[in-house]
């Protein structure tokens, strides 16, 4: 009797995975629901307000996160990988930095495919982890999931927050030139309708393909399901807030459910509390110094904007500069393991 009373109470108790990938679900969703609503009832957000959401969401919530993740990454690996890693890392940060001085259009388009890749990437291994992705048979097919669900971040918005997006762009590049501007407005207004047709077609092969692999699986059906919240909510949440609330609220919250599956598959590496926090103190102070650097050598750090909208497009660039390495060095150039790490 006692037996069966802990058994269904083992079933019952939420593992933090699933408590998370719930969490980031219903964010989602009542953001959605409430974002429709109250565009039917006519409201709308100020500017001031996506703005002060997004500074928020990114900063206090979701840059935590990325420390966590590099650390979680650095764990167990050495002394030597570890100063290998951080090596690479700063030198392609420094790349990249250059990059925006020489071609600040095509830098802010690396900085947006880097949004994709996270938000895709990200999300493919948690499925794999969490959610569940034996539909996905081939690669190119896991290709086509992290695309889509990365693609609905930055693409999406392209076409229906059109003014704002651009609005936002160019103030990203007058940090660098503000002479460049021109080019970034047409080369994205002529891009936006491409981008869409693109994203559509790859929206449809890559749920037609899981059916076709996966058949009418669990698996499927809950891709079917956050590929659809994701559209939705992108769709329907003003850009500035969407973006600023997805990272936090999905892309680190669903991390975190997948670190702590990756967690249990592990030893303790006994590190002490005392190491632990030494090396995040060094990892914010290095964090900090990138920051304080890109404002140092920026032309105008702030853009030629309000002092909100620069404060938005300044920490999108820096945290794109720190991202982009995130993912090239801490993902792709290690194969071993990975910041998406799954075991
Ligand atoms: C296009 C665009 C934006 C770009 C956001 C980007 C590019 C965010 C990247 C975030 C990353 C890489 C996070 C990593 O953890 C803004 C500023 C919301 C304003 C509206 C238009």
């Amino acid at each position: 009797m006692s037996t069966t009373v802990s058994v269904s109470r083992e079933r019952m108790r939420w593992q933090p995975e699933t408590l998370a990938i719930t969490a980031a679900r219903l964010s989602l969703l009542v953001l959605t629901v409430g974002f429709a609503a109250a565009a039917v009832l006519g409201f709308s957000v100020p500017m001031r307000t996506q703005m002060i959401v997004y500074l928020v969401g990114m900063v206090a919530l979701n840059l935590p996160h990325g420390g966590y993740e590099h650390f979680t990454n650095l764990r167990h690996r050495g002394l030597p990988f570890g100063a290998r890693y951080v090596g690479i890392y700063l030198l392609a940060v420094a790349g990249f930095v250059a990059l925006f001085f020489l071609a600040p259009v095509s830098a802010l388009g690396i900085a947006f495919a880097t949004a994709v890749a996270k938000g895709g990437h990200g999300d493919l291994h948690v499925m794999d982890a969490v959610v569940g992705s034996d539909h996905l048979k081939y690669r190119p097919q896991r290709a086509l999931a992290a695309l889509v669900r990365g693609g609905a971040v930055m693409i999406l918005p392209l076409f229906l927050w059109r003014d704002v997006y651009i609005g936002f762009s160019q103030l990203m590049v007058s940090m660098f030139d503000p002479g460049a501007m021109g080019a970034v407005a047409t080369r994205i207004e002529t891009g936006a309708p491409v981008l869409l047709g693109g994203y559509a077609v790859a929206l449809v092969a890559h749920l037609l393909g899981g059916f076709l692999t996966g058949g009418f699986s669990r698996d499927w059906l809950r891709d079917v399901g956050e590929t659809g919240l994701l559209v939705a909510y992108f769709t329907v949440v003003p850009v500035v807030i969407s973006i600023g609330l997805y990272f936090p609220l999905w892309y680190s919250m669903r991390q975190s459910g997948r670190s702590a599956v990756a967690h249990r598959a592990e030893p303790d590496d006994g590190l002490s509390t005392g190491a632990i926090w030494a090396v995040f103190v060094a990892g914010a102070f290095m964090t900090g110094t990138v920051a304080a650097a890109l404002y140092l050598v920026a032309p105008n750090p702030l853009g030629v904007g309000n002092l909100l909208g620069g404060l938005v497009a300044f920490y999108t660039i820096f945290i794109c500069v720190v991202a982009m390495p995130h993912v090239v060095v801490g993902q792709w150039l290690d194969r071993d393991r990975g910041i998406w790490y799954v075991p």
